[in-house]
């Protein structure tokens, strides 16, 4: 049995590099960009007016003219117009780009037009104000977008922003989710009083789909023969192979055998944790890596999360997340010398703290109880009492806000 930290440190050696595919911009949301992207103009390209009104000549304000004639008007996308004297002004509109001869923008709002003639309301114009400057923000070169981050809509609109329609992301792994045991049915079937119906592997492909991985699904029924032909094949097809159930010391459990039959390479059996003690790793030559997971659901639930998919994380290249960490809220006890995930409900407090409060459920077959917990707080092995305000690493299974 090894530890959480040691589990850890041999799921990350194992971290694989998928290589880089090309896709249109507008498919590669949630990929993982492998490419920095670099402006091939300044940004904004040019004076962009910010407010609706006109655009005069500061010097004219700063002698005192308030009333100014209207010469032109640009919309946003016209080409710059042209103002000589300086009593006069043009109107000109959010977007456009401010002509070199005017230099300050003046909002409808501040203004009273009569007969061509803009009067300014107010006292308070300050030179070169409601413009956004040619380059302000980013020089042209400059990288808009590094590599290695999530491609999210802020992303999209860059790239669209700066021309880049086409972007390099990261291959992802063909994956496949195997469900094990003859008490599971599908969920379209209607279960024997004795049965069940199958989650795990819809829990897992659905965490998978948030790297945009659609994972294929096989069921293996409690037969090593099929079993056994179902694996060969599947690690010949597949880069990762993610189980589920027929792991521990049950009569059935046949995956740890006929995964070192197969010539797998074991990594680890069984990890000093709960839930999730009975959990197998493996590899097999350089091409796939092997997820067993324990059955429980809420043993392949905390698996996948703790172990899983910051693998997948750190295979696509991105870099580790921040650490979180979490005070308890109470005291709580766990006499067995094995690390605790608890799973716990989060709050911020009023001094932004976050606070875990145990939300334990009934064991690592109550899955309905995920559905209120926000979390798993990792409680080390050599306590057995946790104390209310002691600070612990939290593992975050929602959105934190
Ligand atoms: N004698 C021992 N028995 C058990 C041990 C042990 O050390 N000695 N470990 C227990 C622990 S801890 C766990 S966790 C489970 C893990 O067992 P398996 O990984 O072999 O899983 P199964 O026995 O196949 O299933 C366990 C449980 O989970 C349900 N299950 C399985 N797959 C799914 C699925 N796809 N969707 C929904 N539910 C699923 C299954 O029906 C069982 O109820 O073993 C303990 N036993
Ligand atoms: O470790 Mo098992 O996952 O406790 O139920």
């Amino acid at each position: 049995m090894v530890t959480v930290q040691e589990a850890e440190a041999i799921i990350r050696a194992q971290t694989r590099d998928f290589g880089i595919e090309e896709l249109p911009f507008e498919q590669a949301l949630r990929r993982v960009l492998a490419e920095d992207l670099k402006t091939d103009r300044d940004l904004p390209p040019f004076n962009r007016v910010a407010m609706d009104g006109i655009a005069v000549k500061y010097e004219a304000i700063a002698q005192g003219t308030q009333r100014f004639k209207i010469v032109g008007t640009q919309a946003a996308g016209g080409a710059p117009l042209e103002v000589q004297q300086l009593q006069d002004c043009i109107e000109i509109m959010t977007g456009a780009a401010l002509p070199p001869s005017v230099d300050t923008v003046i909002r409808y709002e501040d203004l009273e037009i009569q007969n061509g003639i803009a009067t300014v309301l107010t006292e308070n114009v300050h030179a070169g104000q409601n413009l956004h400057r040619q380059g302000q923000d980013k020089k042209q070169g400059e990288v808009v977008v590094a590599a290695a981050q999530v491609v999210t809509p802020a992303v999209v609109s860059m790239a669209a922003a700066v021309g880049e329609t086409q972007l390099r992301v990261k291959k992802l792994p063909k994956v496949v989710v195997i469900s094990t045991g003859d008490e599971l049915v599908d969920v379209e079937q209607t279960p024997l009083p004795y049965q069940i119906r199958r989650s795990n592997s819809y829990m897992v492909k659905a965490a998978l789909q948030q790297f945009q991985i659609k994972a294929d699904m096989l069921h293996l029924p409690d037969d090593i023969a099929a079993t056994r032909e179902e694996l060969r094949q599947c690690l010949q097809q597949y880069e990762v192979v993610i189980l589920s159930g027929g792991i521990s010391a049950g009569k059935f459990d046949f995956v740890p055998q006929v995964l070192e039959e197969l010539v797998v390479q074991k990594r680890f059996h069984k990890v000093q944790q709960k839930p999730g003690k009975p959990f197998w790793f493996g590899t097999y030559g350089q091409q796939t890596v092997v997820f067993a997971l324990p059955g429980n659901p809420v043993s392949t639930f905390l698996c996948l999360h703790r172990y899983c998919l910051p693998w997948l994380h750190a295979s696509l290249g991105l870099p580790e997340k921040p650490k979180l960490f979490a005070s308890l809220a109470q005291d709580i006890s766990f006499k067995p010398q094995l690390c605790y995930f608890v799973q716990v409900q989060l709050h911020f407090n009023e001094q932004g703290q976050l606070l875990a409060t145990p939300f334990e459920g009934n064991g690592s077959g109550d899955f309905a109880n995920l559905i209120e917990a926000d979390a798993f707080l990792e409680l080390p092995p050599e306590q057995s009492e946790y104390n209310k305000g002691e600070v612990y690493r939290v593992w975050p299974m929602k959105s934190l806000l």
